[in-house]
């Protein structure tokens, strides 16, 4: 699904924060990316959100190498990819419903559908009574909650989440988790970048563990 083969990434001319970096996810797979603040999380999910380009290296994506597919061929290959940002990014003069209904709209659903579906998810995410919000007048941790739902309410390919359960309690996280699990058994191949041992204790799964850029090693979580 997605394989990486001595990869580096830069920003600018600055020097590389990703070095050597080859791994597998496979089809299905789930997996956790940890590492310290500034190990190189965030940057590796970059590139697979095709929002950077590696200073070198082979990336493959859906079986595609990225540095041979048209520039063109980028929009639908993103669309095939659900992203729950570390900062959120929920366009701020939408309503929590039509925030997460954004990706069914964009592949032209029925309204019917959309509407249950988006309601559907938003109850399943404790977000019931806020359907009519905007990301303003919601918590931390709600907002959070919002940018989860638009990731997975399309069923993505690849779900690639950035520290998802940062901002909210254990109860909540191992409520999204579950939501997490549910998708991953109906097929979606899952990265979770995250701090939370806790929850990789609870939640076992295989452990890619960035160190300054590298990786590691890869593991289970069990043995962390
Ligand atoms: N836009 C940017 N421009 C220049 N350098 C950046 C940029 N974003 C991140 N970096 C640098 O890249 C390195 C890796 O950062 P990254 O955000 O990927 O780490 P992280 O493991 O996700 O950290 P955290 O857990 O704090 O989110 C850091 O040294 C950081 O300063």
């Amino acid at each position: 699904m997605v394989r990486f083969d001595n990869v580096g990434m830069r920003y600018g001319i600055g020097h590389e924060v990703l070095r050597d970096v080859s791994f597998e996810l496979p089809r299905g797979s789930l997996t956790y990316l940890t590492g310290a603040s500034g190990a190189g999380k965030s940057s590796l999910l970059r590139l697979m959100y095709l929002a950077h380009r590696p200073s070198r290296g082979l990336i493959e994506m859906f079986g595609k190498d990225l540095a041979r597919l048209p520039r063109q061929a980028l929009p639908e290959l993103r669309r095939q990819i659900g992203v729950v940002y570390q900062d959120f990014r929920l366009i701020d003069h939408l309503s929590v419903f039509d925030n997460v209904a954004l990706p069914l709209r964009l592949a032209e659903a029925p309204k019917a559908e959309v509407k249950a579906h988006v309601d559907e998810l938003l109850s399943w995410v404790g977000l019931a009574d806020k359907v009519r919000a905007t990301p303003a007048e919601l918590s931390g941790g709600e907002q959070q909650r919002v940018a989860i739902a638009r990731a997975v309410i399309a069923r993505p390919r690849l779900l690639l989440a950035d520290e998802p359960t940062g901002s909210v309690d254990p109860d909540m996280g191992d409520r999204l988790m579950h939501l997490f699990l549910e998708l991953n058994r109906i097929g979606t191949t899952i990265l979770i970048a995250t701090h939370d041992v806790a929850m990789m204790e609870r939640h076992r799964a295989p452990v890619l563990r960035l160190v300054q850029g590298e990786l590691a090693f890869s593991r289970s979580a069990g043995r962390l």
